[in-house]
């Protein structure tokens, strides 16, 4: 199985709160980017103490209470699956601050984390705030929601954005990468995608490679998996009859988000 692909593992790391998911530079090629996906027991809590990076708290099912232990923001969260396709609440927690989440109702919650040395105020990210993009054309269409775009400076090097791709459609495509620090060109950052389908039993197929083909690998993606994307272009095809979403986390050195194209494919989007 490709080094790239996560399948889920779930363990109960405290009363009530179970680790699906967990990247870390320790266990991955990756340096900016780190993520965990908890699933969390109605009552149960899982608290953090954060050193020199930043977390977006992203409460993709069900109703959670978030505290920095200066604010506290309740009932958080707006959906029971993330197939009902409406915005989620987020929470922005900077480094050197403590956080903690409580589950209301049973929650599953990403944890996205880049590096942070200057400490930002905590934040709301309102599910009424998210900005929904549609792209796309023909069979390339898929829809955005901006959790933590470039665009919004609550953030110092971290990206957050969802993406649902209807039946028979592909994202991420054209093959686009972001895997070299070379503004205005192309800015580089790594990348995660956590995956999930509806129907649950769906599959996408995601490619990641790059321009030499030293890294070429093409993986068949299931709920719950996630992806790691080190470099090169990471295009996601989604089959008939299933509606792919993914979470993905982004952060490198410069906090932009400057893709480039693979020229070979360029014309798909000159159709
Ligand atoms: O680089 C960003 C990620 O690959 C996705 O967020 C992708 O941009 C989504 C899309 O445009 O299809």
């Amino acid at each position: 199985m490709s080094k790239l692909l996560r399948k889920p593992e779930k363990r109960e790391i405290t009363q009530g709160v179970t680790l699906v998911q967990e990247v870390t530079a320790e266990n991955s090629q990756l340096e900016y980017v780190e993520f965990k996906l908890v699933e969390i027991a109605p009552g149960a809590k899982f608290s953090e103490l954060l050193g020199k990076q930043e977390c977006c708290i992203v409460a993709l099912t069900g109703k959670i209470n978030v505290t920095d232990h200066e604010e506290t923001f309740k009932n958080l969260g707006t959906r029971e699956s993330v197939f009902e396709k409406v915005p989620t609440d987020s929470v922005y927690v900077s480094n050197d601050r403590r956080f903690e989440i409580e589950a209301v109702t049973q929650a599953r919650v990403a944890l996205c984390y880049s590096p942070s040395k200057k400490q930002l105020p905590t934040r709301l990210i309102k599910a009424a705030d998210i900005g929904i993009e549609n792209r796309g054309i023909l069979n390339n269409k898929r829809t955005v929601h901006n959790i933590l775009p470039d665009s919004d400076p609550s953030a110092n090097s971290l990206l957050v954005v969802e993406v649902y791709t209807e039946s028979g459609n592909w994202s991420s495509y054209p093959p686009h990468k972001h895997d070299r620090d070379n503004l205005p060109d192309e800015s580089f950052l790594e990348e995660t995608y956590y995956h999930e389908m509806n129907p649950q039993q769906g599959f996408v197929f995601q490619r990641v490679y790059t321009d030499d083909r030293s890294l070429d690998e093409t993986m068949t993606v299931e709920s719950g998996d996630v992806v790691i994307v080190p470099s090169g272009y990471h295009p996601v095809g989604v089959p008939d009859g299933y509606t792919s979403y993914y979470l993905n986390v982004m952060a490198g050195p410069t906090r932009i988000w400057k893709f480039y194209n693979d020229p070979d494919h360029e014309w798909i989007v000159k159709r």
